[in-house]
């Protein structure tokens, strides 16, 4: 694949990675695309098919991955949920940054790719900052909290481990965590704004 570097986001749900990301993506208009997943969960009030995700159910998806149209598909929180190839490709094709937003199961599949993506892990500052993170956003049942925050202690652990992330960002101000993801991006984003200038 070609085009500049990919940038894969991970952390926990509720972490705040959608909030850095559509940061980025307002500030630095046209230089970045966002991988548009599919899903099988419902919609949130406010999201958008096609533009938050693609939202489907587990037959069709099922197929797709059948088909060989995903390069990546986890299960997460009783939902499905994939990077489909078309995703990466429309975004490619407008030679942008392709962001992708995944799950660390995902970040495992993407490593037997040859995607060659920027892994940044997005980590709160403590479990009870994320609860609250989460409890706040009021997009969960109280048992999608407790899947969600389970899931979150196993992703802690393995970002411990050495070599999956390129890096860790603390989201706790919101401000420095922003300014830290945007040095790491600073290289590419130049490389994305020169060949349009
Ligand atoms: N640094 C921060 N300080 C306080 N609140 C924050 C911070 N960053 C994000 N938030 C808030 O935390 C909530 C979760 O953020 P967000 O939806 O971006 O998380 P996410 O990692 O994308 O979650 P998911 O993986 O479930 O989609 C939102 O209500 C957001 O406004
Ligand atoms: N492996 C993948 N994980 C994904 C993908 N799209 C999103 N996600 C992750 O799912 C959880 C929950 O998301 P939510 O929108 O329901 O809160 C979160 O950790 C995302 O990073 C994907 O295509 N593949």
């Amino acid at each position: 694949m070609s085009g500049p570097r990919p940038v894969v986001l991970s952390g926990p749900s509720g972490v705040g990675k959608s909030t850095l990301m559509k940061r980025l993506m307002k500030d630095y208009e046209g230089v970045f695309g966002f991988s548009v997943s599919h899903t099988t969960r419902n919609p949130r009030p406010g999201e958008e098919d096609g533009k938050d995700y693609h939202f489907t159910t587990k037959e069709a998806m099922q197929e797709g991955i059948d088909n060989n149209e995903f390069i990546e598909n986890a299960e997460f929180s009783g939902n499905m949920y994939g990077t489909s190839k078309a995703a990466i490709e429309d975004v490619q094709a407008k030679n942008l940054i392709c962001i992708l937003d995944v799950d660390i199961q995902g970040v495992k599949r993407i490593k037997e790719t040859d995607l060659n993506p920027i892994y940044i892990f997005i980590q709160p500052p403590s479990m009870e900052i994320l609860e609250k993170r989460l409890r706040d956003r009021q997009t969960e049942t109280e048992e999608n909290i407790q899947k969600r925050l389970e899931a979150a202690r196993v992703d802690m652990e393995l970002s411990k481990e050495p070599g999956v992330f390129d890096i860790v960002i603390v989201n706790d101000d919101i401000e420095r965590a922003y300014e830290e993801l945007k040095d790491i991006l600073i290289e590419e984003i130049t490389k994305v704004q020169e060949t349009k200038s």
